[in-house]
């Protein structure tokens, strides 16, 4: 236990955009070696594998070959290095998602080990020079009721979604000096207040330069400072919003004698966001939210988001009237928020902790259990540290969703998501915080939260076929909640019906494009007469795989668009209600 521990401590868990620092990109092809024995460690795979089998990384291994599709264990992967020369400085590995456990070895050593496959992780590494250098990475994806998210195994998981496995995101090789920037933390406020917190590793004696450049390329700022924290009135500037995503990039400089040894950007935003009377507020003016819960699913790649599919996703997004989404149901890649940051996205940004079907995965005894373990506490706690450091600078983030549909009308789990948020709260208290609930008015939790969000399937799941008698149901328990905490805005962050595309049905009956378009339209036009409500998700944007069961047709169909990102009925529909029917 005490070895395990000091290896988990060997990661580090900051990691800094920069235009300064030297990279090797490690995208590209990879030897890759399946290992079902678990039979690597032993024979000492990490001095390097012998196999003749390739891979393509950032990508989910499942799809690159029909063999591993459902492989969900244990593989290796190997990338051969040439290093000329980097000038002494210091190296590093960055994973930005890789998982669910990495370990890694250069050279035969054994490096670190990171759990978790979707918030980066980067290891300090030693290479030779002017030879070739062995990378070795094994990762296991096996599923197990104490990973987060929980499974049994591939098909019966507590998750709507399927487990991927792989090195599912960039990978590269960062030098640094000796005295670099390890990490800064961003504050801003719509009137041109800027807060930041730098932490540098640096034994020299330093010091620090700050510049604000405006989306013009001007220079708004440059000023040198000694302070590791940083506070300046900057003034006259343009916040951000949806309506103009205004970002400046605040470059952060450390000298020593004057000499230049890191820069590290961040493309940050002016904006403050609030909870009060029952409204949810962006720079001072009530905000609606109009959107989705997402996924990052995309054929053959997997887990993979191509950037290309982002833009078009984003695009469709923008053209129906959404300006929001909740990175369902964990942490999203940086390009992908870098691209709701760019484009004006309101993000509610959730941690890999789902339990939709947990009882599916384990009994009422061993729920209750894993929520009043400590160590469980622990190891989420961990995961909402390496959430929040990598994605606390962004504008687009406005609130937190510390987890979805928790069987929160225990006791156990609503005294732990108590804690969770209190403990979210000790590390970012600028943004509100809620969970995404289906336990309606059971849930025991909901006092905990600042925004009350609540996932709905009434005309799908139950009342099926009816979506009249569905939506009324919920309309009840709606104001049931609303006299229980009149004080907090509520946000409707799931609600739809699956359709097969191209699948028409006249009346309207389940699995056909009008019975979806029509769920989503009454659910709208009925529960948007309440004022407390500042926001619907449909979900979801586009369909995406699951795993196998008797209620999922390969993907789960609840897309308003295609796996392939083709519209269905739903998506003028939605179009309509999101630009006439609801607030802008
Ligand atoms: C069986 C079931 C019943 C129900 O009432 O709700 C519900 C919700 C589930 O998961 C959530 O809904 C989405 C969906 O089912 O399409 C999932 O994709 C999403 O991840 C979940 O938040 C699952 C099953 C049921």
């Amino acid at each position: 236990m005490l070895i395990k521990l000091l290896l988990h401590s060997l990661v580090c868990r900051y990691y800094m955009r920069s235009f300064y620092r030297p990279k090797i990109d490690l995208q590209g092809f990879w030897k890759f070696k399946i290992d079902s024995e678990n039979v690597g460690e032993k024979n000492e795979w990490g001095k390097g594998l012998e196999s003749e089998d390739i891979i393509y990384v950032p990508a989910s291994w499942n799809e690159q070959n029909p063999q591993w599709d459902q492989f969900s264990s244990i593989a290796w992967y190997q990338k051969d290095l040439f290093v000329s020369s980097y000038e002494s400085k210091k190296a590093w590995i960055v994973f930005e998602g890789a998982g669910y456990i990495t370990k890694l070895w250069i050279n035969g050593e054994y490096v670190g080990t990171h759990e978790g496959s979707f918030t980066q992780f980067k290891f300090p590494i030693k290479l030779n020079i002017n030879e070739f250098n062995k990378i070795v990475v094994k990762i296991d994806n096996t599923p197990s009721p104490y990973n987060l998210p929980p499974a049994k195994d591939l098909n019966i998981a507590a998750f709507d979604f399927f487990n991927y496995g792989g090195i599912q995101r960039p990978v590269y090789i960062e030098f640094v000096d000796e005295c670099h920037l390890e990490d800064i933390t961003v504050y801003t406020k719509s009137n041109g207040h800027l807060k930041v917190e730098i932490l540098p590793e640096c034994n020299q004696k330093f010091s620090l330069r700050f510049k604000l450049v405006d989306k013009e390329g001007r220079v708004v700022l440059d000023e040198e400072s000694s302070n590791e924290i940083y506070e300046k009135d900057v003034g006259n500037v343009t916040p951000w919003s949806p309506d103009n995503p205004y970002l400046y990039t605040l470059i952060v400089e450390i000298y020593v004698d004057k000499n230049l040894k890191d820069s590290v950007y961040e493309r940050i935003g002016f904006r403050d966001v609030e909870v009060m009377n029952g409204r949810l507020y962006l720079n001072g003016r009530p905000i609606f939210l109009k959107g989705f819960g997402r996924h990052e699913d995309f054929p053959i790649l997997g887990k993979f988001m191509y950037g290309a599919v982002l833009v078009r996703d984003f695009y469709l997004m923008r053209k129906i009237g959404a300006n929001s989404f909740r990175t369902s149901h964990y942490p999203y890649s940086n390009e992908h928020l870098d691209l709701a940051d760019e484009m004006g996205f309101l993000v509610i940004l959730e941690p890999p902790l789902c339990y939709s079907n947990i009882s599916r995965v384990m009994s009422q005894e061993e729920i209750a259990r894993m929520f009043s373990d400590i160590k469980y506490f622990e190891k989420v706690k961990d995961t909402i540290k390496e959430m929040i450091k990598q994605h606390k600078n962004r504008p687009s983030v406005i609130a937190y969703s510390v987890m979805n549909e928790p069987p929160s009308d225990m006791r156990e789990v609503a005294e732990f998501i108590k804690k969770e948020i209190e403990f979210l709260k000790t590390l970012d208290s600028s943004r509100p915080v809620t969970f995404a609930s289906h336990r309606s008015v059971r849930d025991l939790a909901l006092e905990y939260v600042d925004i009350i969000s609540l996932n709905y399937y009434h005309g799908w799941y139950t009342e099926w076929g009816d979506i009249d008698s569905g939506v009324k149901i919920v309309a009840m328990e709606l104001e049931e909640i609303h006299k229980k905490f009149p004080e907090k805005p509520i946000i409707i962050t799931e609600f739809g019906a699956d359709a097969i595309y191209g699948l028409h049905s006249d009346p309207p009956q389940m699995w056909s494009e009008e019975y979806q378009s029509e769920m989503i339209r009454k659910y709208i036009e009925t529960l948007r007469k309440n004022s407390y409500i500042v926001g619907f998700h449909v979900w979801n944007f586009a369909d995406f795989r699951t795993p196998q069961n008797p209620g999922r047709t390969i993907l789960n169909r609840k897309g308003i668009f295609t796996r392939d990102r083709q519209p269905k009925l739903a998506a003028k529909v939605v179009e309509e209600l999101f630009k006439n029917k609801l607030p802008s």
